[in-house]
């Protein structure tokens, strides 16, 4: 890898000093790089520009929901997925066109329903019975009518990690294709007077670096329709392309695998005489992920001759748990000489009470002292967006840097924030208690 530097050698972030950055708003620090995510997300929308296709590209927000992403996102003219009440609630606060989001999820409650459906959320995706008959009920208590697509269950396994595949049979997502309960759905939301179903959804998993999955899907999305004896307007493939961690990881262009699903969808349309159907693709991962770098301050180290060399960082498996869950994979470099030497080969740990609080498994790096700041690559998706106050560290701030500007879009969470929700427990200092 070759980094951006400065005069002073230090790593920069589009035309920012990440030692300024570091020193402006403390560490650990999340780090986004705007201009990168505005091109992934132009690069999304330019290939069905170009095949001259009806299409929505919405950002998956579990990957990174903050009211500054949506803002971005509602800029650059692209919609949002999100999956609960809160995301939802964030989005609205952001100004984010409650017409422009779809939402998501296998278990959405009464309340985050009637929320969405009174808030004006353009498409619900509806996962099981429970939520079709709820929102049948909610919609004709309102009176509204409400768009929303199916989510199917398609029996493709996709080749990722067990934990991210989600389009297996077995699988909590989604109406169940194969044993008939995707159909028995279809025939219940096309009698709904209040539902206007249209179109179906399906997603297979996440972190995927080949084309034939999404092919696979889509091609099953419309022949099922087919099958049905219905031309859907929507066919929505959920999100899921690879993006590149390390260098092991080999990622294909945004335009390979939109692509190959408009090729896809445009053969199927042929075939059936249909109008082409508008091609709705949710990446959450490939938007954000490589945009974003966590910064930490190398702290402790420990030596294990002829074993393992530890080097400790003010963050960890709080403010990036995938390591952990996932046994993933990062790359770091030191902040304030990415291009140096390397020197020696380290473990890179946090703080928390865990062994297995470990952030880069194998690094190479230069010869490091404590103060130094570490750049973790690649931790846009799923690190602020999965993190806990686990051990009551508080949870880092994130900072967006455009253009040699840098901007906080989340304060760091201070001690005071920690006990903001406790309460002190009133019975304990009663007499019995005090016998
Ligand atoms: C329904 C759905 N859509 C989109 C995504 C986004 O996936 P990714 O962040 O891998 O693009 C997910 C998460 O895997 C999902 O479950
Ligand atoms: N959180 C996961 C991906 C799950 C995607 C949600 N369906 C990750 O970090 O890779």
């Amino acid at each position: 890898m070759n980094y951006s530097t400065n005069a002073q050698s230090h790593l920069t972030i589009d035309g920012v000093d990440a030692m300024t950055l570091a020193n402006t708003y403390g560490t650990p620090l999340y780090v986004y790089d705007v201009s990168k995510i505005r091109q992934t997300m132009r690069a999304f929308k330019a290939i069905f520009e170009r095949e001259q296709v009806p299409y929505v590209v919405s950002y998956a927000s579990k990957a990174f929901s903050t009211k500054a992403i949506y803002q971005v996102a509602q800029q650059e003219g692209i919609h949002a997925d999100i999956v609960s009440g809160g995301e939802l609630y964030t989005a609205l606060s952001a100004g984010f066109n409650p017409q422009h989001l779809s939402f998501n999820g296998n278990n959405k409650s009464w309340e985050e329903l009637t929320l969405a459906v009174t808030k004006g959320v353009g498409t619900i995706i509806v996962d099981n019975f429970l939520e079709l008959q709820w929102l049948g009920e909610i919609t004709a208590a309102h009176g509204v009518k409400q768009n929303i697509l199916l989510r199917i269950s398609p029996g493709i396994a996709a080749h990722t990690h067990e934990f991210i595949s989600t389009g297996q049979q077995d699988s909590k997502f989604g109406f169940d294709l194969l044993t008939g309960q995707a159909k028995r759905a279809f025939d219940l939301a096309t009698h709904d007077n209040n539902l206007t179903l249209r179109g179906l959804h399906a997603h297979i998993g996440s972190q995927i670096f080949d084309v034939t999955g999404f092919e696979k899907n889509a091609a099953l999305l419309a022949d099922t329709a087919h099958h049905w004896g219905w031309e859907p307007e929507v066919i929505n493939v959920g999100g899921g392309f690879g993006i590149r961690y390390t260098n092991d990881d080999t990622p294909l262009p945004e335009s390979a695998y939109a692509a190959a699903i408009i090729q896809t969808l445009k053969a199927k349309a042929d075939t059936f005489g249909w109008q082409m159907p508008a091609i709705w693709i949710e990446p959450g991962r490939s938007i954000v992920g490589p945009a974003g770098q966590t910064l930490y301050t190398i702290g402790a180290r420990k030596e294990i001759p002829d074993l393992r060399t530890y080097l400790a960082v003010d963050g960890g498996m709080g403010d990036n748990i995938r390591p952990a869950l996932y046994q993933a994979n990062y790359d770091a470099v030191l902040a304030n000489n990415p291009n140096a030497q390397t020197a020696e080969v380290v473990r890179v740990a946090g703080k928390y009470c865990e062994s297995g609080d470990v952030l880069v498994w194998e690094q190479a790096l230069p010869h490091t002292q404590p103060g130094d700041i570490l750049s973790v690559q690649a931790t846009g998706a799923y690190g602020y967006a999965m993190a806990s106050n686990y051990n009551r560290n508080p949870r880092p701030a994130v900072a967006f840097v455009e253009d040699g500007g840098h901007q906080l879009v989340v304060e760091r969470e201070s001690y005071a924030d920690l006990v903001a929700l406790d309460r002190d427990y009133e019975l304990a200092s009663t007499p019995q208690a005090e016998q």
